[in-house]
């Protein structure tokens, strides 16, 4: 009997993909070796705390329905068991970069479909303290951005709210650098950046291409920073990353890390997948292919 926990966040998103899941249980049911239980979460760390427990009742699969932020719960809870199911991700949030980027199927029959071909990779996870993220830790210009939207403006708006929100912050996040030590490979170095994304796949915060040397799987994190005394040409490196095209821009850092330390003076807010999640200063690793994740 292969045993299967949903866990969905019924508030994601545009709450529509969520109504497809009697469709999704219909077609896993066709076998009847198969068993799915669903769960709905109702609050903050409910995902967190259901994924933990689904470990530990040795369930096969576990799959997410919701956005980044519900996926990073779910990892959370995965990574405090020695025995981790597989995981699923079924995008459903206003962001779902990691979905975007493996290309889950978003058509409810071919993600079923992709669950009983059962095709999966291992990926990396970033730690940060007791915190793991899936895809990406950042602070700096683009969280303050996110954070700034309102879940009911994102519910709405969906991504847009995102860039008008964008637009509005960017001139009078300008004028404020971040102060930072870093410490990499034994080395230290200071700098003022305006932000910093620590990446495990090349999409992030909407921008399919944002860390185009990203690989989920290559037990490294890939560091963009941009350097404050690069000001005056962001604008335009902004532009360059919707194609992907500004990884060579001087105003960028781009550098591929196991372990690094961020230090500030100041306590900053820390971003992980999209979400809140505890604040710099902070060291960061990987932890290589901690988790199997199903592809189509
Ligand atoms: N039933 C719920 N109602 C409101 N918030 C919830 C509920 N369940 C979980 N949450 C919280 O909402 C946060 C955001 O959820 P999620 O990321 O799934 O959706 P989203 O915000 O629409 O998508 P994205 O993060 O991609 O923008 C989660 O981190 C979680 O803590």
């Amino acid at each position: 009997m292969e045993k299967i926990q949903v866990i969905c966040n019924p508030n994601a998103g545009r709450q529509i993909v969520q109504k497809n899941i009697p469709k999704l249980v219909e077609v896993l049911n066709e076998d009847a070796n198969r068993e799915v239980d669903i769960y709905y979460t109702s609050k903050k760390f409910d995902a967190r705390n259901k994924a933990e427990k689904s470990c530990y009742n040795q369930y096969d699969l576990i799959i997410t329905i919701g956005g980044d932020g519900t996926v990073n719960e779910v990892i959370n809870g995965m990574m405090q068991s020695d025995k981790k199911p597989k995981l699923a991700i079924y995008p459903a949030g206003t962001v779902n970069d990691f979905g975007t980027y493996l290309k889950i199927p978003r058509n409810i029959e071919e993600f079923g479909k992709m669950l009983i071909r059962n095709n999966s990779t291992k990926v990396d996870v970033g730690v940060s303290g007791d915190r793991y993220f899936l895809n990406v830790a950042a602070a700096g210009l683009l969280p303050e951005v996110a954070h700034k939207v309102s879940s009911e403006a994102k519910t709405v708006l969906g991504k847009f709210a995102y860039y008008i929100e964008g637009i509005k912050e960017f001139s009078k996040q300008l004028f404020k650098p971040m102060r930072v030590k870093l410490y990499i490979n034994g080395k230290e170095e200071e700098k003022e950046i305006l932000f910093f994304i620590l990446a495990n796949s090349p999409s992030v915060g909407g921008f399919s291409y944002l860390v185009p040397e990203a690989r989920i799987d290559d037990g490294y994190l890939d560091l963009l920073m941009v350097e404050y005394s690069q000001l005056k040409d962001v604008a335009g490196m902004f532009i360059k990353a919707l194609t992907g095209n500004h990884a060579n821009h001087p105003a960028l850092k781009y550098l591929q890390v196991q372990e690094i330390s961020i230090l500030t003076d100041n306590r900053i807010d820390l971003d992980l997948d999209g979400e809140l999640g505890g604040s710099l200063p902070a060291s960061f690793k990987v932890e290589k292919q901690a988790l199997e994740i199903i592809i189509p």
